[in-house]
């Protein structure tokens, strides 16, 4: 139970619906074992005006008919308590459900990338739901069934020790056994259906990166194929299933008989105990009621123990994540004015998980509003600096300073507000293309939108399509070819009107003319912005202030364009590569 503590904040944020809770359920149960005694007596009536049919007719009328109110109007009563006992527990569940959920995505989201590359998606996902709707079995319905047990528990056994002792002990002889055969079932249940439930995450997860791979499984002809994983992994999942339903299949049957064997030691006991006259027909029937009564609750002991059990393991999972302290932290709490100057000096940076040194030894200077262009072969680190510039990473050693001040005091809402970043891999939301760009500023209005498209070259083709900018993208944006994705995504960047614009490789799938026109616009846009431009193309890069060239996580070359053509080095061969691929 140790782990489940980190509910009592919860249990005690919403202690006043679980105190009228449990009262509640006190209540209801007092109302429902009511019930059987009034039937007990009702029974007597019945038999003494049989063995007395000279008794007064009318008097005999008036007492059945009163019982008979009094059972309508108890059960009624314990009905309505029932369902106000469920309408406050459960949903006390239910907030405390929603609660978690909130809180772990919080805490996903404050998680560095590091934590990403670490931990699957699929293991994310079942931690902030299926996890979290088990530990809600324990927050609602096992507390609520303990409670409904214990009451319950407790009252009857009065009412039927009052009644008759002797037949209560021999009653509840059966009972301690269905708990426990309940117990050792539903934990063989809940271990079926753990590994039920990884054979569908296996087949979900398969399914869904098929149709994500559609284009390249048809273009190879490997439908047969896929399919042939697919029954495979079904056929595994249907025998997990079936395993599964043979032993859920052993709780109603056992149930069943252990009902049998309560009722029948009743009427075999408290059968020779009436005939012995020690005891009344009523109660005897009384006693049968009650036997039905707690068999339920008490199959419930068995059944609320490995639900905690489950919650205790889901809840140890989920606090493995809460407990992760987020790599990159916020060290400022007082917002920053940035500017947007950036240097970085002897810059050293290595990846943990694969201990690639991606930077090493970096160094230089671009001033606020300035233009910086990084040219570099694949792999050099171009992406990784503007990583490090947004703060995703910190660096191992050297300085990374925006408006002269390490950029690890800055507060880091402000740096990330100050920064419009636009990744190597546009990635659009399944949403409408209008808000998929408002992304970037949640309140920009329609004309704002129009214009950020119009200057990432990108309006003409939206205004084309039936819905225009309510066209809604699927997943992974696949009404878009690759290059409206990613001027899709410089739109989203340009309407966030940031201090620090970072372009990485982004116009790649773009051909040379529009990259022409959109660079022409980002000229305009970008006045009094710092912009850093990652590219492969001499195109992009020529009309920087700096161009640097990378190499090996180093400024292997450093100037303007004209200075970098005038001398020999990668630069100027690139230039001359793509001069007469241009010519051709
Ligand atoms: N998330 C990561 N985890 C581990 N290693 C990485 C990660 N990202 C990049 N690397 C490695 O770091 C080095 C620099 O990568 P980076 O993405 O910065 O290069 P790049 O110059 O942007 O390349 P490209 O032009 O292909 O985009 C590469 O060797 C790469 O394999």
């Amino acid at each position: 139970m140790k782990e489940l503590q980190h509910l009592n904040k919860y249990f005690l944020k919403y202690k006043y619906q679980l105190v009228i809770g449990v009262i509640i359920t006190v209540v209801s149960k007092l109302f429902i074992v009511f019930v059987p005694q009034l039937i007990g007596s009702t029974i007597d009536i019945v038999n003494q005006q049989t063995q007395n049919p000279q008794a007064d007719i009318a008097v005999f009328k008036k007492d059945l008919l009163t019982n008979i109110l009094l059972i309508v109007g108890t059960a009624v009563i314990a009905g309505i308590l029932t369902f106000l006992m469920r309408q406050t527990i459960i949903n006390v569940s239910r907030y405390i459900e929603y609660d978690l959920k909130n809180e772990v995505y919080q805490q996903y989201q404050k998680l560095s990338l590091n934590f990403y590359k670490k931990n699957k998606t699929g293991d994310l996902m079942n931690r902030i739901s299926e996890d979290v709707g088990r530990v809600r079995m324990y927050a609602g319905p096992a507390i609520m069934y303990s409670i409904n047990t214990i009451t319950l528990f407790f009252v009857a056994i009065f009412f039927m020790y009052k009644q008759a002792p002797s037949l209560t002990f021999y009653t509840i002889i059966p009972l301690p056994i269905l708990s426990v055969l309940i117990y050792l079932i539903s934990k063989e249940i809940n271990k079926r259906s753990t590994i039920v439930q990884q054979y569908l995450s296996k087949l979900s997860a398969f399914t869904q990166e098929s149709f994500s791979g559609i284009a390249v499984i048809k273009a190879y002809g490997l439908e047969s194929e896929t399919f042939k994983n697919f029954d495979e992994l079904s056929q595994a999942s249907k025998e997990k299933q079936l395993h599964l339903v043979r032993i859920q299949a052993f709780f109603f049957p056992m149930m069943v008989l252990l009902i049998g064997i309560s009722n029948l030691i009743v009427i075999y006991i408290g059968g020779k105990q009436y005939i012995d006259g020690i005891i009344s027909l009523g109660t005897v029937s009384e006693f049968i009621i009650y036997v039905n009564m707690l068999t339920w609750p008490v199959a419930t002991i068995g059944w609320v123990t490995s639900i905690v059990q489950e919650a205790e393991a889901s809840q140890k999972r989920i606090n493995e994540f809460l407990k992760i302290e987020p790599e990159i932290r916020n060290t400022n709490t007082t917002p920053s004015d940035i500017k947007g100057a950036i240097e970085f000096k002897d810059v050293h940076f290595t990846y943990d998980d694969t201990n690639i040194k991606a930077l090493q030894g970096l160094s230089f200077k671009v001033g606020s509003g300035e233009t910086l262009a990084i040219i570099g072969k694949t792999g050099s680190g171009k992406s990784t600096i503007l990583d490090l510039i947004s703060r995703l990473y910190d660096v191992d050693s050297g300085d990374i300073l925006i408006d002269a001040k390490e950029v690890s005091t800055l507060n880091l809402n402000s740096l990330r507000n100050a920064i419009g970043y636009v990744p190597q891999e546009a990635f659009l939301f399944s949403d409408t293309i209008k808000n998929n760009i408002k992304f970037g500023k949640e309140d920009a209005t329609d004309e704002e939108v129009i214009s950020a498209a119009k200057n990432a070259q990108v309006h003409k083709n939206i205004s084309q399509f039936t819905h225009g900018y309510d066209t809604v993208l699927g997943e992974r944006g696949v009404t878009l070819s690759g290059g409206q994705k990613q001027r899709v995504s410089i739109a989203r960047a340009i309407i966030k009107d940031p201090k620090i614009l970072l372009f990485d490789d982004c116009l790649s799938a773009v051909d040379t003319e529009t990259e022409e026109k959109i660079l022409n616009n980002l000229n305009k846009v970008s006045h009094g912005k710092t912009t850093i431009i990652v590219s492969h193309r001499i195109s992009s890069a020529k009309n920087a202030d700096h161009i640097i060239v990378l190499e090996d996580g180093k400024v292997a070359q450093k100037g303007t364009h004209n200075e970098l053509i005038a001398i020999d080095g990668y630069y100027k061969s690139l230039y001359l590569k793509q001069l007469n691929q241009k010519e051709m």
